[in-house]
């Protein structure tokens, strides 16, 4: 996030805190940059920095991540500077051998008890449990992929924290591909490759995050190269993650290409609706803890993790903005309060299922004529598919009322409303039914 954007956002903040709370406690925020996915605010006292974090930390970082999704914490630090007269510039301290080799800050709540399995990533956690026993290696490297924030960091980070838990002796790596081009490159700089090389050579376990980051970057490609053959000879363990599969980085070596594929490499797949649903369920015990007061019906949850499909970042984003909205302004948790407060969430994540799609998909389900589903007839054989079909479009689209009327033969607003209702009820009553939506519902979404 860009000091620009970081003044855009304010405006925001002070709509939502008030203009009494913005000038108090949020104006005084200095932002001083991101890095590894931690935003640092200077505030200045340490009392200002607690209050903060407790009060509006969860708005912050629903602002600031919805500017940069790789934000997932935020830090305030107190401003040690002296307002007045700059000090002399310091000589910039050599780096040590430490911080060549120290391992990148891990979240503490990216654990194994904190993550939730799957389907979609049931393998991928398996694998990542499997590993962190730290017992003999058998797959070397583990290879984790799968599109923007599916869960590979968070086990990364779940896969150190439990091999340094059981084995605090064990030299745990982990970094991301950015940071060892980094230190790569400061080596390099200081004349340090020596050490450099001797230090990345002596892990026992070497973790690196988004490895996608280094293709076309031609010397730090060949250093990796080296290091990683280095420590399987070794059979010391790597695990290495990215956003798509080896063969599929572009201006990858095609000797790095093949050392990459030769462990196991697992797919973190698109998360599907109950993986949703059961994170936005985990997530929720943790509001709970800090909202005491609040409540989320689970229709609402089960609203969201239809409608929030694009990654589980955004998901748990929106579930902190609604909680931290509806305890700024005093108000429950109703649907209207959330479809408010996270419209251009829901826009932005808006599937483009149509509503022809949807009405053929139906009649083809159902073996009807799609001017049949349409079209005038009132016998249940065509009517109750056609409530089913008016269901979804509202599940499944952005269309209001009187247009799903307009597009089913010309309806009106409260036919569509009544469809919606009775399909409603027949998801509890009728277990055919329930079944038939969640099948359409799957076809729709796939
Ligand atoms: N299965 C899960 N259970 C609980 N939380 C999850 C799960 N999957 C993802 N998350 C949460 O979603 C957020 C994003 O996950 P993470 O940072 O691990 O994604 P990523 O795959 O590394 O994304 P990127 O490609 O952007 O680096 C984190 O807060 C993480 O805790």
């Amino acid at each position: 996030m860009t000091q620009e954007q970081w003044g855009a956002l304010q405006d925001g903040l002070c709509k939502t805190v008030g203009r009494n709370n913005y000038t108090t406690w949020i104006k005084p925020l200095k932002y001083k940059g991101s890095d590894d996915g931690v935003a640092v605010f200077n505030v200045p006292s340490h009392f200002m920095g607690t209050y903060v974090s407790q009060n509006f930390g969860e708005l912050l970082l629903s602002q600031v991540s919805s500017v940069n999704s790789n934000v997932r914490r935020i830090q305030f630090k107190v401003d040690e500077t002296p307002a007045k007269a700059p000090a002399a510039p310091k000589a910039q301290p050599a780096a040590s051998n430490t911080d060549l080799l120290s391992s990148a800050p891990l979240d503490s709540r990216f654990t194994f008890d904190n993550f939730v399995v799957g389907k979609p990533n049931e393998l991928a956690h398996a694998a990542a449990r499997r590993v962190s026993e730290g017992g003999p290696v058998i797959f070397n490297p583990l290879f984790l992929h799968g599109g923007v924030g599916l869960g590979k960091t968070h086990l990364m980070h779940a896969i150190s924290w439990e091999l340094r838990q059981r084995n605090p002796e064990m030299n745990v790596l982990y970094l991301s591909a950015e940071q060892f081009m980094y230190r790569f490159v400061q080596a390099l700089r200081e004349r340090k490759m020596m050490d450099f090389k001797e230090m990345f050579r002596s892990v026992d376990v070497l973790m690196v995050d988004d490895v996608q980051f280094i293709a076309g970057k031609d010397s730090t490609q060949e250093e990796f190269f080296h290091t990683f053959n280095a420590l399987v000879d070794q059979n010391k363990q790597i695990i290495i993650s990215a956003d798509r599969a080896p063969d599929e980085i572009k201006d990858l070596e095609n000797r790095i290409r093949s050392r990459l594929q030769s462990g196991l490499v697992v797919d973190l797949h698109p998360t599907d609706y109950e993986l949703r649903l059961g994170i936005l369920q985990a997530k929720l015990e943790l509001h709970s803890v800090h909202y005491p007061g609040l409540e989320i019906d689970h229709g609402i949850l089960e609203f969201l993790a239809h409608r929030i499909s694009t990654n589980v970042r955004v998901l748990e984003g929106a579930l902190t903005r609604l909680f931290a909205f509806a305890s700024l302004i005093g108000k429950p948790i109703t649907m209207e309060l959330t479809q408010d407060c996270l419209s251009d969430v829901l826009r932005a994540s808006e599937r483009k299922v149509s509503i022809e799609e949807i009405q053929r998909k139906v009649a083809d389900h159902y073996n009807i004529r799609l001017s049949d589903l349409i079209g005038p007839k009132r016998v249940r054989n065509f009517a109750r598919p056609r409530q089913v079909a008016m269901y979804l479009c509202k599940q499944l689209t952005s269309r209001s009322l009187p247009e799903i009327g307009r597009r089913f033969g010309g309806r009106d607003h409260t036919t569509v409303m009544h469809g919606v209702k009775r399909i409603e009820e027949l998801q509890v009553q009728d277990g055919q039914i329930a079944e038939d939506i969640e099948m359409l519902r799957r076809m729709l979404e796939a």
